[in-house]
């Protein structure tokens, strides 16, 4: 097989160029992503082992498609590719390495972010610190940054250094890691354990890495340490779609990787396959308004098309209605199916009003980027039975469900068994291990009883899950067992619905588990419960789950990077909302990552966008009037087909602010 066929020579050439470093910068659309699977495609056929290859990219979804993708092309079962996040990758090289940590064993469980919160309240509780004056999230993020190298304790932020170092000990003592510690963890043990690097180096001789502008340091640390033997290295990005900073995420990575591997090629890609001429002008004319980027210019071959199109609906329900009759009468009329369609937003509380309308007429959408699945609390509760079945010292999760279902493990009894734990430096499970049959144990009988069942419960499910019943059925069995379904009853008497709605999604959960397994067995795999509770650990917010086709996909721009759709509705396109006014008062230096972001979005589109800026908005209690977004003007002229004072909605203020705005636009400032 040939494949560099069906490629322009740009591409071919990094199709093929397999030994050496390898940097791609391209704008959006150029078919980077293409090139890195017809390049692993083109590998395989030349020998090169599957396992040979690791290719890093940003989120589960990309992961899958790649992989996908490259099983269509080669049309081989892919069993020994490792096609991945690099969280995931994280992950894979810690279980089968961490017990290299002190006081780690390979049962360990990763934190969420809630978890985080939760567990920095408990160790600031331990320290007297009063947990609710704290904020958790700037705590929390104060953390990554010491963790991943990009904040060392100054006089701003000592204050939380002991906190800090509680944190990390009672990770250790939960045998549990947080999200970062999957980047950082991983590089220190290959930079302790030479042995390991060493047989990490030999088996991935070539890795590949998509999306590279939103790596963060850490990431690059990481990638960076793989490759430095063996210099196979290609990294695909686009400095201009670099919209992570926040995050951590740092496109100077560029600029690290052309001075980490200063013979390296570089191949540029100008030619973009995914967009009509109009979108890409208007991107190009865009970004072109940033200062700090590689300069580039995308052409495309197919022509003009349809111009982009701008509404301005008087409000967001007036907003989503037109987004919804626009999607209904193009479908009705045959020209788009339902997963064609992209509706794009800049924060995630724009989704509700959008979500109510497409409920009210019918068109299936799926929403990624709102509360996850996994983050419900009857799921969160049998991932915590689960996480303490596979790690019954992870007292964050012990916690959450000692007493859910109500088993009536009192106040008293839980103060006093912390206590035990804590002077005997054990886990609570231990602690109550040990205190259930303790003749000075300090506790009732009823208690000790209590405690007795409990434990002989995580025990027998234990074994039950360990001894290969199957994931889905012991969650079966023990929803059951603790009698879940008439808890969710009495927990919600008021109102029923709500108790049968939660329970259908415990049993979409198991359904869920039960394919999960089925698909391991399928392909060879052993599908052990610490593999599956790392992997739906790891679906953030972002990529759910759910790929059921024949929806509409309602999703935050940043979800949005990496994906393409026929036809686009950017919504809520508002002077307040794109730039983000919050961001840009943060630091003014985000201007530029706002103006990134809206070109990633326009460039998600492949034949028809459509924008809509609303004229008012509505804000918790308030109603905002709104103005057009600023970058709007930054559009070159006679690409958009401005729709403004066409209905009878409009108001002479919005079209005075965008006459005015043009206005600037035209005198240069
Ligand atoms: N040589 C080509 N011939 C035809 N179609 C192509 C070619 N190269 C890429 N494409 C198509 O163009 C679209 C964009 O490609 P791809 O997603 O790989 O771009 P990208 O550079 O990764 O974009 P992004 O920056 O948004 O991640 C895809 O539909 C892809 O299949
Ligand atoms: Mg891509």
């Amino acid at each position: 097989m040939d494949f560099t066929s069906g490629l322009n020579d740009r591409q071919k050439e990094a199709v093929l160029s397999i030994d050496g470093p390898l940097l791609i910068i391209a704008g959006a659309g150029s078919g980077k992503t293409r090139v890195i699977t017809h390049r692993i495609a083109h590998m395989l056929t030349q020998g090169i082992p599957q396992s040979s290859i690791l290719a890093l990219t940003f989120t589960n979804k990309a992961a899958r498609e790649m992989s996908e993708r490259v099983r269509e092309l080669t049309k081989k079962k892919l069993s020994n590719l490792t096609v991945s996040t690099f969280h995931a990758f994280g992950v894979q090289i810690l279980r089968k390495t961490i017990h290299l940590l002190p006081g780690y064993r390979d049962n360990f469980s990763i934190y969420d972010q809630a978890d985080k919160n939760a567990l920095i309240k408990e160790c600031a509780r331990e320290l007297g610190m009063a947990p609710d004056t704290l904020d958790l999230w700037e705590i929390g993020n104060i953390f990554s940054s010491v963790k991943t190298f990009r904040h060392k304790w100054d006089g701003d932020t000592k204050i939380y250094e002991k906190l800090f170092h509680e944190y990390q000990e009672h990770l250790q003592l939960y045998n549990a890691v947080d999200f970062d510690d999957l980047i950082v963890r991983p590089i220190h043990i290959l930079q302790e354990n030479p042995e390991v690097l060493e047989s990490y180096r030999e088996r991935f001789r070539y890795v590949m890495v998509d999306e590279f502008q939103d790596t963060s340091m850490a990431q690059y640390r990481l990638m960076k340490i793989l490759s430095e033997t063996n210099r196979n290295i290609c990294v695909v990005g686009d400095d201009d779609q670099s919209i992570y900073s926040w995050r951590g995420a740092n496109y100077e990575n560029i600029i690290n990787f052309e001075r980490d591997f200063p013979e390296l090629t570089e191949i540029k890609l100008e030619q973009n396959y995914r967009s009509t001429g109009n979108i890409l002008a208007a991107a190009n004319g865009l970004i072109a308004h940033n200062t700090n980027r590689k300069e580039k210019e995308l052409w495309t071959g197919t022509g003009y098309g349809n111009a982009i199109e701008i509404y301005y609906p008087e409000n967001e329900q007036r907003e989503a209605e037109f987004i919804t009759t626009m999607i209904r009468m193009l479908k009705s009329r045959g020209e788009i199916e339902y997963h064609d369609v992209g509706v794009l937003i800049r924060t995630n509380s724009l989704s509700a009003t959008l979500e109510d309308a497409f409920l009210n007429e019918n068109i299936p959408y799926r929403i990624s980027g709102g509360t996850s699945f996994f983050q419900r609390k009857e799921i969160k509760d049998l991932i915590s039975y689960l996480r303490i079945m596979s790690n019954p010292d992870d007292d964050m999760n012990l916690l959450r469900i000692i007493n859910t279902p109500r088993r009536g493990i009192g106040k008293r009894t839980l103060q006093r068994i912390q206590e035990t734990a804590q002077k005997k430096n054990c886990s609570i499970y231990s602690a109550i291990s040990a205190l259930r049959y303790a003749s000075d144990s300090g506790l009732g009988e009823k208690a000790q009883t209590d405690l007795s069942d409990f434990v002989s419960l995580i025990e027998y499910y234990r074994e039950m899950v360990f001894t290969g019943k199957g994931i889905a059925k012991t969650v079966q069995s023990l929803v059951d067992a603790v009698q879940y379904w008439p808890y969710l009853i009495g927990e919600h008497q008021k109102n029923e619905s709500t108790a049968r709605w939660k329970y259908a999604n415990i049993c979409r959960f198991i359904e869920m588990i039960a394919q999960w397994e089925e698909t391991q067995k399928e392909e060879g795999r052993k599908a052990s419960v610490y593999d599956y509770l790392n992997r739906i650990t790891l679906i953030t917010r972002d990529d759910d789950q759910d790929d059921d086709d024949g929806k509409v996909n309602i999703m935050t721009i940043h979800a949005a990077k990496g994906l393409e759709f026929s036809l686009v509705f950017l919504a809520g396109v508002e002077a307040h909302l794109v730039p983000h006014a919050r961001a840009v008062e943060e630091d003014p230096a985000n201007l530029e990552e706002e103006r990134r972001l809206f070109y990633v979005a326009i460039t998600r589109a492949r034949e028809k966008l459509y924008i809509t800026s609303c004229r008012s908005r509505r804000n918790m209690r308030d109603v905002l009037v709104c103005e057009p977004s600023p970058f709007l003007t930054e559009i070159p002229e006679g690409l958009i087909e401005d729709h403004i004072g066409e209905d009878e909605l409009s108001t002479e203020d919005a079209v005075e602010a965008l006459s005015a705005l043009r206005a600037k636009f035209a005198s240069g400032s």
